[in-house]
């Protein structure tokens, strides 16, 4: 299961590349992209959900290429994008919303509803189902935006700054999550926290400037950097035994 770009070329405006025939093969079950800000991440997650569309080259995941209409929804129906800020949409429950995603690419209605409650439960959102989503915090949101993924069985989905102000319990949830899905459908994360890399990615992704850095394992990584145990470890997980476990 691979996305892969080649040889592709993006711009926003006519003078300014953000990518110039840019390589990339991902194939691991689960990838941490970094980069500071300005580097590309978003817009590599925008034309790997075929939000955007490369000006030159190919991308493709698992051999289907958006580009193509034939392929354009199988492609959408695979790859699942969770910005940053999923919005609710107003007057739908939770759950409405999650199955709402499923119909939008494809499924039926009973399909749709069925699929959305074991996603939820799987997202640990069960319990506010019957919630009206936009009663729900900015964490919960996104696990209900991955929700609506899992119901509509994403093979890949991509997450922008899915831990970004999330407060040390919800990113731990978030953690574990991932942890839950990987093997299940391959992930790919952009965040800014190196603190978040621990053992959950199996592979590293660097982007600077449109360019990849460094790709490679986990392991690998860290053989760049200072050894030594994050001290923001050890503040989450006394926070996690002072505030206790629920979400
Ligand atoms: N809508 C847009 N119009 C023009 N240029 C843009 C637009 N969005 C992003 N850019 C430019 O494209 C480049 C890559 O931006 P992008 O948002 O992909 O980076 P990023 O790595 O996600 O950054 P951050 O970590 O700050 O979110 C930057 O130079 C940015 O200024």
């Amino acid at each position: 299961m691979a996305l892969v770009f080649d040889g592709v070329t993006f711009r926003y405006t006519r003078r300014n590349d953000v990518f110039d025939g840019f390589d990339l093969h991902l194939d691991s079950p689960a990838t941490v992209l970094l980069g500071p800000n300005g580097a590309g991440k978003s817009t590599l997650m925008a034309l790997a959900s075929s939000q955007l569309h490369p000006n030159a080259g190919r991308l493709s995941f698992k051999d289907l290429d958006p580009a193509k209409r034939r392929e354009r929804g199988a492609f959408r129906r695979q790859v699942a994008w969770i910005p940053q800020q999923v919005t609710p949409m107003p007057g739908l429950t939770v759950r409405e919303q999650v199955a709402y995603a499923g119909w939008l690419k494809g499924m039926s209605r009973s399909a749709a509803w069925q699929a959305s409650e074991r996603a939820l439960d799987r997202v640990l959102l069960g319990k506010l189902a019957d919630r009206k989503s936009h009663q729900v915090s900015g964490g919960q949101l996104r696990r209900m935006g991955i929700a609506g993924a899992l119901t509509h069985r994403s093979e890949l989905i991509l997450m922008d700054e899915p831990t970004a102000g999330l407060d040390p319990q919800q990113r731990s949830v978030f953690r574990r999550l991932v942890e839950e899905l990987t093997g299940d459908v391959q992930v790919l994360v952009s965040t800014h926290q190196t603190e978040d890399l621990f053992d959950l990615y199996s592979q590293v992704v660097v982007l600077d400037e449109g360019t990849v850095r460094f790709q490679g394992t986990t392991a690998q990584f860290h053989k760049l950097a200072d050894h030594g145990e994050s001290p923001r470890a050890h503040a989450e997980s006394a926070y996690a035994r002072l505030v206790g476990k629920e979400v």
